[in-house]
């Protein structure tokens, strides 16, 4: 696969004519409701069968975050039964994640601290969000309280991928998180590459001025 500047295959902003480029990754138990989420964001779309994702779906999507233009690769996978590791590589330069669960199995829930572990152990400072999906199946869910969120001080919604309930909502603050991270990271590899990203671009700019 070829590799462009950010060292991510594919996510040159240059290419897309974009402003900035922000790669988000989601994480859940299997159908939880994750492909269906992107589904209604990306396509305004519900098709209610099932089909679980097989190994890995890349959806492209340019969002506008103040007079920025993004590109955004959302990184989809298959949550699979019982808690499993994901390749390292799924988290791999990551700005920002989307951890969903089911409103109607409580063992969704339950498992967000397994996924929650494993994200923190390949990308400590990213924005995550806990997402409660299917709130149309039980209008009820939303007045119960879902503590996971507030002990670790993430955002949190409860949303309807069927209905579409708060979905452009989360995905846009999402967005908007991933760039603020991307251009201020906290954790110091990640600083190291912003600085990179902005020495190559300085670098490609007194390039040009020299051609003329
Ligand atoms: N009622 C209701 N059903 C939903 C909603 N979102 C998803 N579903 C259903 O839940 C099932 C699983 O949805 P998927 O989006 O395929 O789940 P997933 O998390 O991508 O699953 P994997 O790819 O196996 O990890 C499908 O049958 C959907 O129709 C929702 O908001 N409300
Ligand atoms: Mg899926």
């Amino acid at each position: 696969m070829a590799r462009d500047e950010c060292g991510h295959p594919d996510l040159d902003p240059n290419k897309y004519d974009a402003d900035e480029a922000v790669k988000i990754i989601c994480l859940g138990d299997s159908a939880v409701g994750k492909s269906k989420l992107m589904e209604r964001f990306l396509l305004d779309e519900y098709r209610p069968q099932q089909m679980s994702t097989f190994a890995l779906t890349l959806y492209k999507h340019k969002a506008t975050v103040g007079n920025k233009t993004v590109l955004v690769d959302f990184w989809d996978t298959a949550g699979q039964e019982r808690f499993q590791s994901m390749h390292p590589s799924y988290y791999h330069k990551a700005h920002a994640c989307i951890m969903v669960f089911d409103v109607q199995r409580k063992i969704t829930y339950k498992n967000l601290s397994s996924w929650y572990k494993e994200l923190r152990e390949y990308r400590p400072e990213i924005p995550c969000c806990v997402v409660a999906n299917k709130i149309d199946a039980d209008m009820k869910a939303t007045q119960r309280s879902f503590n996971f969120a507030k002990k670790y001080v993430l955002p949190f919604y409860f949303v309807s991928a069927a209905d579409g309930t708060n979905v452009v909502k989360m995905f846009r603050e999402t967005i908007k998180r991933a760039v603020e991270y991307k251009q201020n990271p906290t954790d110091f590899m990640d600083e190291v590459l912003q600085e990179l990203e902005n020495f190559d671009l300085d670098r490609t700019v007194e390039d040009s001025e020299g051609d003329d």
